[in-house]
């Protein structure tokens, strides 16, 4: 049993009444654990053919998996290669809600550990534009490898404050997620570190930051778009709170009712807990209770923009493209690939991009990374990057290598292996068809070139 703070305890008791009892009681089980398929690799039925686990179905979410504590699904070659992210399962609702839609422009703003981006780039099946945003330089990293995990393509992955994203895309983007920073109490049983934050002054601090990061992210949505506002806390003050001001401030945006086949599932917001008005449109917000459901604490809402707030203008992205760095690639990929990846290229130094359309000028702004990374020039020769890896299939490549669980262990750890196939040169590693990364094969022997920062321990 968690040591949780009294004055939490006396403020869901006041909140909660009679369920108070069966809410308390949750914290004497384990959190709940899942994972999602990566459904831009594999369908679930495939996944569920080859999957070494114990998994139940997440009722919200196709993708969406129970598994058990001795599966370990971190620690299995699959991850690596993509096939799943590991989630908790109520976070899985938030992406439901959002409902992303192939060919939009969609932003994440606060984006990583990228739990909702790697979702939301599989419901666009990748094709548009994802921007996921993290303000936290060192979380961006994790954000942006998740990403490249997935062999997501149509990204761009920031590192800003909300108010610069502001400036760089006005009215840009057909749907906005905010998956707020908050105080956490929903998380208690998976991160006890946040009942040691936990205060009454830090909820009143998180909401003031959640009221300034809304201010900017409306400026961000086209008029007819959608906000989707979410938090893993219960303070009514980070919730309903949060939601109730913002509609005060901006009339232009209106909660919407979320389709019952989702909202059936959980219970409504609580309007009564910030305001008197107890039929107002915040019953039409979410919340997710772990004495209700099997999963943790969230809360969920979703905004209609009816009428425009800034002047949307914007410059476009300059693309440009180093002619040589062109040229190595597409005889690399004559020589590798059975599909040249072609679009719009665009050069960072020595490294070449396929960048998607339609973006502004984003001058001035922290880009950890854009698009589809396909490789570096050097010394006259072009290497391929992990990302290109990870984006492709053993369909795409002219020789791939399957490996046995065991020999993908110890490329994950970054072994040289002998191999019996009669390969040379590049080939792309795989387990079970699933691409892991490059290799280099000479005389019977696979030279590792899995990214050092990712090698297991
Ligand atoms: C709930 S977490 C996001 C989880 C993520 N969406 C996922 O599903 O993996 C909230 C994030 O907001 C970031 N954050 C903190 N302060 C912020 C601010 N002022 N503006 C924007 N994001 C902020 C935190 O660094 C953190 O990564």
């Amino acid at each position: 049993m968690h040591q949780l703070p009294e004055t939490f305890k006396s403020r869901m008791k006041q909140y909660l009444n009679k369920d108070y009892e069966s809410f308390i009681k949750t914290y004497e089980q384990s959190h709940t654990q899942g994972l999602r398929v990566n459904t831009l690799k594999l369908t679930t039925d495939q996944f569920l053919s080859l999957s070494p686990f114990h998994l139940q179905v997440v009722p919200w979410t196709a993708e969406g998996f129970y598994y058990q504590e001795e599966d370990r699904p971190g620690k299995h070659p699959y991850h690596a290669a993509g096939l799943y992210y590991i989630q908790e399962p109520s976070a899985m609702a938030v992406t439901e809600v959002l409902d992303p839609q192939p060919g939009e422009k969609i932003l994440d703003l606060s984006a990583a550990p990228g739990g909702k981006s790697t979702h939301i780039v599989t419901k666009m099946k990748d094709k548009g534009l994802l921007v996921a945003n993290e303000i936290h330089p060192t979380r961006v990293k994790a954000l942006s490898e998740n990403l490249e995990r997935f062999g997501a393509k149509h990204i761009l992955v920031t590192n800003e404050s909300p108010n610069h994203l502001a400036k760089i895309f006005p009215e840009y983007f057909d749907r906005i997620l905010v998956d707020a920073p908050c105080s956490g109490e929903g998380m208690f049983r998976k991160n006890p570190e946040a009942i040691a934050e936990w205060s009454e002054s830090h909820v009143q601090y998180c909401a003031i930051r959640q009221q300034d990061i809304l201010d900017e992210a409306q400026k961000m949505l086209k008029p007819g778009g959608t906000l989707v506002y979410s938090t893993c806390t219960f303070a009514p003050e980070e919730n309903e709170g949060t939601i109730a001001r913002f509609i005060d401030k901006y009339p232009q945006f209106e909660i919407e009712p979320i389709p019952d086949t989702l909202a059936g599932l959980f219970k409504s917001g609580e309007p009564k807990w910030v305001e008197n008005d107890d039929s107002s449109k915040l019953q039409f917000t979410l919340r997710l209770w772990p004495h209700h459901i099997q999963g943790e604490g969230h809360f969920i809402a979703k905004l209609r923009k009816k009428e425009s707030t800034v002047e949307a203008t914007f410059k476009p992205m300059k693309v440009k493209s180093l002619p040589e760095a062109v040229q190595y690639y597409r005889s690399f990929a004559k020589e590798h690939l059975s599909e040249v990846a072609e679009g719009i290229f665009h050069s960072f130094g020595d490294h070449l991009y396929l960048v998607p359309d339609g973006l502004p000028d984003l001058k001035g702004i922290k880009v950890e990374r854009l698009g589809l990374h396909l490789g570096e020039l050097k010394k006259k020769r072009f290497e391929p990057s992990h990302a290109l890896a990870m984006a492709l299939s053993k369909n795409h490549v002219r020789q791939f290598l399957p490996l046995n669980l065991e020999q993908a262990e110890k490329y994950l750890r970054g072994e040289t292996l002998q191999v019996e196939s009669n390969q040379t040169g590049w080939t792309l590693v795989t387990i079970d068809a699933y691409p892991l990364g490059w290799g280099k094969i000479s005389n019977h022997q696979l030279k590792n070139h899995y990214p050092k920062g990712l090698r297991w321990k």
